[in-house]
């Protein structure tokens, strides 16, 4: 199970998830209590080991913003967590991550971007992402992609992270809010986080659905 630590400010935070077996480290580049200027994204992606990957969140930008930062901090996949049409996902040349809320009646709508992972968020919340929200779990049985290229976000926490993915079965798992105390990442529940969520075979996750 592949794990992203979403929402990461600082040289100690990010060092804490690697440490702990991080593989994707997130970095909001969107209006957001989370946001990171490109320079201080870019100290930080500098100090990475090169199996950690670097994502930028980014909500609505033009693609000429996004490639600029892409290239100054050196990211590895571009996330794009707003409403950007199937075109824009297509035309970047970097690994995207689309991200969706989870709305049942929608879910189709997924299947005409071409990207390398679906990231699956909650539809709850004030904010574009990060709302520490969940939603039901179940729902995903109805998901029309393969769980290879599927990441499930949304209030996932130590707590009820091995719930979730027996649940879901996706390919990686996100969080930002779950691991944060007084809203700054806290290395004891990155740590939690990620051993609980590494620590689940595969063959206790829900095989009833679609692996394609
Ligand atoms: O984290 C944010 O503040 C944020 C703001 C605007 C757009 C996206 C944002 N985060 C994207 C993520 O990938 C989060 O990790 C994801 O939404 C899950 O967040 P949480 O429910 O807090 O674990």
């Amino acid at each position: 199970m592949k794990v992203k630590i979403c929402g990461i400010k600082t040289v100690a935070a990010a060092h804490s998830a690697v440490q702990a077996g991080a593989d994707f480290i997130g970095f909001v580049f969107a209006p957001s209590k989370r946001r990171i200027t490109p320079e201080d994204a870019a100290l930080i992606a500098h100090s990475l080991p090169s199996q950690v990957k670097t994502v930028g969140v980014f909500v609505n930008e033009s693609t000429e913003n996004i490639l600029q930062i892409a290239s100054q901090v050196g990211l590895d996949y571009i996330q794009l967590h707003g409403d950007e049409p199937e075109q824009k996902a297509a035309e970047l040349p970097y690994k995207v991550i689309k991200a969706f809320p989870f709305k049942e009646e929608e879910i189709n709508r997924i299947t005409g971007y071409s990207c390398d992972y679906y990231l699956i968020d909650s539809p709850k919340g004030n904010n574009r992402g990060g709302n520490g929200t969940t939603f039901n779990w179940a729902l995903t049985e109805k998901l029309p992609v393969s769980r290879k290229k599927t990441i499930l976000a949304g209030g996932l926490t130590p707590e009820n992270i091995q719930q979730a993915i027996k649940m879901v079965n996706p390919a990686a798992v996100d969080v930002s809010s779950g691991v944060e105390t007084n809203g700054e990442k806290d290395p004891t529940k990155i740590r939690k986080f990620i051993k609980n969520a590494k620590q689940i075979r595969k063959d206790e996750a829900n095989d009833h659905i679609y692996h394609a």
